[in-house]
């Protein structure tokens, strides 16, 4: 994002981003119209290149007609080997966060200072079974940690509760640090991972499998702010 949009989004307190991995594509833009009408302001996606993770999703087109079909910030998960050669394409295209998973990068911070180079936030994602001690050498260069809930690659997961740990022991030491979650949130996880100090929290299907988005949002929302906010 542009820095001005990260530091609103940092004091905007704890928000739903829905992930449109699993909408009707046909329908893209109906689709993310549904959701923001549903009370969502930022939106996240799920870029994916079928060899980082085994599946395949979208790249810059359809960034840039987001872009131009919305005014929500694009929060863009980058599930790819080679986030450095799409960083600028993706914010040319009108990503205003990017977030590279740390398994695909042979020196994270030398990835984050090029992605912040390009003026836009700058997250690091991590996977379940990766320790979280890989991502000590950059949490001093990135914006937010996306914490991931189930393996990246697919949406329809189920959650896993290692992340939990891994966002309360993020949230004690660096109490500033953006903290996302990503996989499985829905009604039975979205508190837990409030209570450990989690900001940010991504929903696909609980959201997308719903009949009525706004009914899913509202609920989530409810659940999320009846928890407990963590140590802050
Ligand atoms: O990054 C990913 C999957 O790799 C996620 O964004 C999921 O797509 C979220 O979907 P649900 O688990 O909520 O269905």
């Amino acid at each position: 994002m542009n820095r001005a949009k990260l530091d609103s989004i940092r004091g905007a307190g704890p928000a739903i981003l829905p992930s449109v991995l699993n909408c009707d594509f046909g329908n893209l833009m109906a689709e993310v119209d549904r959701l923001r009408e549903a009370g969502t302001e930022i939106l996240h996606l799920d870029v994916m290149d079928g060899h980082f993770v085994p599946n395949l999703t979208f790249g810059m087109p359809i960034v840039e007609g987001l872009r131009r079909h919305t005014d929500m910030p694009l929060d863009v998960h980058l599930m790819i080997s080679d986030p450095v050669t799409y960083a600028k394409p993706m914010v040319d295209a009108g990503a205003d966060m990017l977030t590279f998973h740390v398994e695909a990068v042979k020196d994270p911070v030398e990835v984050a200072g090029k992605v912040r180079d390009l003026g836009v936030g700058v997250g690091v994602a991590i996977n379940p079974g990766t320790p979280l001690s890989e991502l000590d050498v950059c949490l001093d260069s990135v914006d937010m940690v996306l914490v991931m809930s189930v393996e990246a690659g697919f949406g329809g997961q189920t959650f896993n509760p290692v992340a939990i740990d891994r966002i309360r022991e993020l949230r004690s030491r660096y109490p500033e640090l953006l903290l996302e979650i990503d996989g499985g949130i829905n009604l039975s996880t979205i508190g837990a991972a409030r209570e450990a100090g989690c900001d940010l929290f991504v929903v696909g299907s609980a959201i997308i499998s719903s009949d009525d988005y706004t009914v899913a949002v509202s609920e989530l929302n409810d659940a999320m702010m009846s928890a407990n906010g963590g140590s802050r």
